[in-house]
């Protein structure tokens, strides 16, 4: 087992964002973390990480206690699309994958620069690698970031919303990147979205978190009316239509995004 999350707890101030969390991710399982805003999925992500501390209960990796810069874990950050001014190379932003861990001590600079080669061609980066990198796109920039992730060869891939604002084309290409490291390096996956659709087809489980409360399961187990309308506590119809998930109602919960027009 890569992750194992027993009776986690976790809140601020008053407010409880989840509790008694059991969860465990198998080596090359998918799971899709899901929720309104502010429900704790970048928490647990920041949990994951070992950035935040439980309430209550524990987190392993591995099997054993998680401890803040894991190289075997690899973080996909919330997107920020650079500056076209950024006085950097994609190249350059994944050599700091490489060797960003190891700042100051002496390295081995060409097996450094062929490993960041290496995971460029990896992500199909090698054709603008060596452009500034706040004058690619959305979606190339993107991939560069998941070459960065994949830096310490990690056993497990952490990803928030790392689809945003692609379009779908990008969209594609990036979840697919991302289900074939799984399947070639067995790399669990913890992909946070608000929205499943573009990833439907690949999610082996959902973590539904909303109210202070979770629920768990395949995707037909958890998106469903009866579920989420028992976990949000007022009414829900989750609608599948032309191969999509819809979530609808529980407006002043639900995410804006899932909420048909
Ligand atoms: N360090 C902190 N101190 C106090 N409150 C925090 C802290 N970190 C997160 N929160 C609060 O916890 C709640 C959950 O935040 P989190 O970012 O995990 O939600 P989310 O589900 O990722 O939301 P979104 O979909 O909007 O990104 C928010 O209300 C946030 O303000």
């Amino acid at each position: 087992m890569i992750l194992e999350i027993e009776h986690g707890a976790l809140g601020f101030g008053d407010r409880t964002l989840w509790h008694d969390l059991n969860l465990r991710v198998e080596p090359g399982e998918f799971l899709a973390v899901l929720g309104p805003n502010g429900s704790g999925k970048t928490s647990l992500l920041r949990t994951i990480l070992g950035m935040q501390r439980l309430d209550a209960g524990s987190a392993r990796l591995l099997g054993e206690p998680i401890r803040g810069g894991d190289r075997r874990i690899g973080y996909v950050p919330q997107q920020k699309i650079l500056p076209p001014g950024t006085p950097l190379r994609g190249r350059d932003l994944v050599a700091l994958g490489v060797d960003g861990h190891r700042f100051g001590l002496p390295v081995s600079r060409a097996a450094d620069r062929a490993r960041a080669a290496e995971l460029i061609a990896e992500v199909g980066a090698t054709g603008y690698a060596d452009r500034p990198i706040g004058r690619l796109s959305g979606g190339e920039q993107q991939r560069l970031r998941v070459a960065q992730a994949l830096a310490g060869d990690p056993v497990l891939l952490l990803c928030d919303e790392p689809l945003l604002s692609l379009d779908l084309q990008n969209q594609r290409g990036v979840a697919e990147l991302l289900d074939r490291r799984r399947r070639e390096h067995d790399t669990a996956v913890v992909f946070v979205t608000h929205d499943v659709n573009p990833v439907l087809g690949l999610v082996d489980r959902v973590l539904y978190l909303a109210n202070g409360r979770f629920r768990e399961g395949t995707p037909d187990e958890v998106l469903r009316s009866d579920v989420l309308s028992d976990l949000y506590g007022t009414p829900v119809d989750v609608i599948r239509t032309g191969g999509r998930v819809v979530v609808v109602g529980g407006l002043e919960h639900a995410h804006h995004a899932e909420v048909a027009p």
